[in-house]
């Protein structure tokens, strides 16, 4: 339509798309992580006991002594693009820009630290995208990384007079797509190993106990990816829950205490799959490929490996692809 010749230019209505994870420190030294974990750990989503109780712990003691401890785990996955989480999720952004249409951009953020998540949000609102699908990548829902991000999306909202509409990605711990991607992978992974696992591991990172007892659905979402997987590469993995964090009783079994037991039952060869990570990150890399490896062959193992997580690979953009198309229907197509 013409506009009358004062009018300010009508930019075309543009879709914007918004991979998130959970955030990761700028540098591998511990000034850099100490102000990633003060503000993830300061997240009342994250540590659900009351404010009074925690802030004392946290800035007397935890933010004290963690962050050369955590940055010593990050130096030793450091890569020339930075932290692995932040790199990965940069390449899987890259990797789905155009895959919906011109008029759809596909941009990344993180919940702590940068790429702030308000920040991207509003730089694609000034793009033109006047719909914004915000797509929290943890394939099952938690309110410590799910709901997080969507609040930190909705936070930016209420700051804005003129809103865009928005969307947030749902859970897809059991979407076929998702299992038939890590079946993929898994296969293809377990192809490349110089030896056959007698057991493989399905290690999730693990939350409180009490959360499970509050109703978040995390655990249950955890246990049925890993059983859909296991049926789908016809063997049961054995499920983990990994990273435990303060006193208090987390999801059980833990992985290093598995890890600790299976070569005294006979099992001395294993490969683990953390299908909770949509990237790598500290966590897989360090907690589990460098100081799991060290926890089982102390123990008499033989063997180990830990497998890739979907991160950029072509099963893995193509899963992502899918499922995002899904939550665009009637969106993209009017873009
Ligand atoms: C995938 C799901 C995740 C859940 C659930 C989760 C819960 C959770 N995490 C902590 C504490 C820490 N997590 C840390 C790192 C970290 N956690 C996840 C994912 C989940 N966390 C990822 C992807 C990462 C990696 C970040 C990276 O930079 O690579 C850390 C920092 C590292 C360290 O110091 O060990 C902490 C701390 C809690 C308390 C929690 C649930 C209550
Ligand atoms: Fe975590
Ligand atoms: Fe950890």
């Amino acid at each position: 339509m013409t506009q009358p010749l004062d009018h300010p230019a009508v930019p075309t209505a543009k879709v914007g798309v918004l991979l998130t994870n959970l955030g990761t420190p700028d540098a591998a030294d511990a000034g850099a992580v100490r102000r990633y974990l003060a503000e993830f750990l300061s997240d009342p989503r994250v540590i659900e006991i009351p404010r009074l109780v925690w802030k004392p712990i946290l800035h007397g003691i935890i933010l004290r002594t963690r962050p050369a401890k955590s940055a010593h785990a990050y130096s030793q996955v450091w890569t020339e693009d930075g932290s692995p989480l932040a790199a990965i999720t940069k390449a899987q952004a890259a990797a789905l820009q155009g895959a919906f249409g011109p008029d759809v951009i596909v941009d990344y953020a993180m919940r702590y630290g940068r790429p702030a998540l308000g920040e991207r949000l509003r730089a694609l609102k000034e793009a033109g995208c006047e719909r914004i699908l915000v797509a929290p990548l943890y394939p099952q829902y938690c309110a410590a990384t799910t709901a997080t991000a969507n609040d930190a999306a909705f936070a930016e909202l209420a700051l804005m007079r003129w809103q865009p509409a928005l969307r947030t990605l749902p859970p897809y711990y059991d979407a076929p797509e998702h299992i038939d991607a890590l079946k993929q992978s898994v296969e293809a992974s377990l192809a490349g190993l110089d030896f056959e696992p007698q057991a493989v591991l399905a290690s999730f990172h693990g939350m409180p106990q009490r959360t499970l007892e509050f109703g978040d659905p995390y655990h249950c979402h955890c246990r049925k990816t890993a059983r859909l997987l296991g049926a789908a590469l016809g063997r049961e993995l054995t499920i983990t829950f990994q990273s435990r964090f303060g006193r208090a009783k987390w999801l059980e079994p833990a992985t290093d205490k598995v890890l600790e037991s299976l070569p005294g039952k006979g099992v001395k060869r294993i490969a683990i799959v953390a299908p909770g990570f949509s990237a790598d990150c500290v966590e897989t890399l360090e907690e589990l490929a460098i100081r799991g490896r060290e926890t089982f062959v102390a123990a008499g193992g033989t063997h180990f490996a830990v497998l890739p997580c979907l991160n950029a690979s072509a099963v893995g953009i193509e899963m992502l692809r899918k499922i995002l198309w899904r939550e665009l229907a009637g969106w993209a197509d009017a873009a």
